[in-house]
């Protein structure tokens, strides 16, 4: 009988049926020379082997402020916001050109879908980014995803594309995530910098052990190792598994798919969350922070309750009822993410207070619970 470490490893790969694969901008921009038209040539032609083999696959592709720069003739990455955000829509034209042509040689079609991180925080926007995207690949169209990069600024931005996978991967229930990057894997220290480094073969994706080895990206791509390695944690949110490998190994997405040892595999160990869960979980954008005692931290992790006023010592910041906030121990280490039933002001007033006093201390009770256990996540 297979190990729960076999059925969530390798051999998962090869029975799986619905993938993401990202391809980074280290990767694509041929180290800075515009696009990698071979390269990107090779990777849709192992794409459309696994097409054939009837399994689907979700492209996240980075590149194009990289491809824009060089078509601009920019030698060096801008970094105002309004010179990046033409800069992507310059390259954004080439890198969809460059996947139809590819694609089009496997008379395939591709769709370009753009995302923000409100697309996917809004639950209505998120409901339809889903169904438009199930839609594609049930009609055997290979998406084309990037970030709406013209239309977004820093503090909306997911900025890398890893996480834009892992929650394109959550958003399909896809049953992996292949992030081919410029290195043969995840090392357990960045090997540009460290030529003893060695390569992790496997891992668990929650253990706290790879962020300290991840380190972060070359001159092309944004997030480097460490959005990978947390890429990898939120993907195994919906169970799928993550590779890390070098996409510049022959015919890389078909042997990983089949199951063979390369890069670095991250399982999923946990259950998977239900899907509202995860989309809370996939938020990045927190409004506040609320500092529980050490009685509301247990029996958040412990027993899955709502989050009641009695349990907050402290309130942080100016939210309104709705809102995304994080929960956080007397120390400081979070603990959940959840939407809030008050806003900050009566937040305030409610901390440690039981809930029965509520309506004598605002005057009217919107909520029992300050978090009610389906809006929260532990994080
Ligand atoms: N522990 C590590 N193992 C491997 N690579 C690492 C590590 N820490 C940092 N890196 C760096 O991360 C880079 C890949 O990330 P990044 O530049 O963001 O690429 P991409 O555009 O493919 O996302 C590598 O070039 C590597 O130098
Ligand atoms: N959306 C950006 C990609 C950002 C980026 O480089 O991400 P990554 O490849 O994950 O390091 C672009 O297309 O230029």
């Amino acid at each position: 009988m297979e190990s729960n470490e076999q059925i969530l490893g390798r051999s998962a790969l090869s029975r799986a049926r619905r993938v993401v694969v990202k391809i980074g901008s280290a990767l694509l921009t041929n180290d800075g020379r515009g696009l990698d038209e071979a390269a990107i040539g090779g990777w849709v032609d192992q794409i459309a082997a696994l097409h054939q083999q009837g399994i689907e696959v979700v492209l996240v592709s980075s590149g194009a402020v990289a491809a824009g720069m060089v078509r601009l003739g920019w030698q060096v990455r801008p970094s105002a916001v309004h010179e990046l955000q033409a800069a992507a829509a310059v390259g954004q034209n080439g890198l969809t050109q460059c996947y139809e042509q590819h694609f089009a040689r496997h008379s395939m079609l591709t769709a370009q879908i753009l995302l923000t991180h409100d697309d996917l925080s809004n639950r209505k926007r998120y409901l339809n980014a889903l169904s438009a995207l199930r839609t594609l690949v049930e009609m055997r169209v290979v998406p084309v995803i990037n970030e709406n990069d013209t239309v977004v600024t820093d503090e909306i931005r997911f900025g890398d594309n890893d996480t834009l996978g892992a929650l394109v991967a959550n958003l399909l229930e896809a049953d992996a995530l292949l992030l081919l990057t410029d290195q043969e894997g995840l090392f357990d220290a960045d090997p540009r910098h460290n030529p003893n480094a060695q390569m992790i073969a496997e891992g668990r994706a929650d253990d706290p052990r790879l962020a300290a080895m991840a380190g972060s990206g070359g001159a092309l791509g944004r997030g480097g190792m460490t959005t990978k390695v947390r890429a990898a944690q939120l993907a195994a949110r919906s169970g799928a598994v993550t590779v890390i490998a070098s996409g510049r190994q022959p015919d890389v997405i078909n042997r990983i798919m089949a199951g063979e040892s390369l890069g670095t595999l991250l399982r999923p160990d946990q259950v998977p969350m239900a899907a509202r869960k995860r989309w809370l979980a996939g938020q990045l954008q927190v409004r506040g922070t609320l500092v529980l005692d050490a009685g509301a931290v247990k029996v958040l992790r412990n027993q899955g309750s709502s989050l009641l006023a009695v349990g907050v010592r402290n309130v942080q910041g100016s939210f309104k009822r709705g809102d995304m906030v994080v929960c956080v121990d007397e120390q400081g280490a979070s603990v959940a993410k959840g939407l809030v039933n008050y806003g900050a002001d009566e937040a305030r007033q409610l901390a440690g207070q039981p809930s029965h006093q509520i309506e004598a201390i605002l005057g009217y009770v919107e909520a029992h619970e300050l978090i009610h256990r389906d809006n929260l996540v532990v994080v």
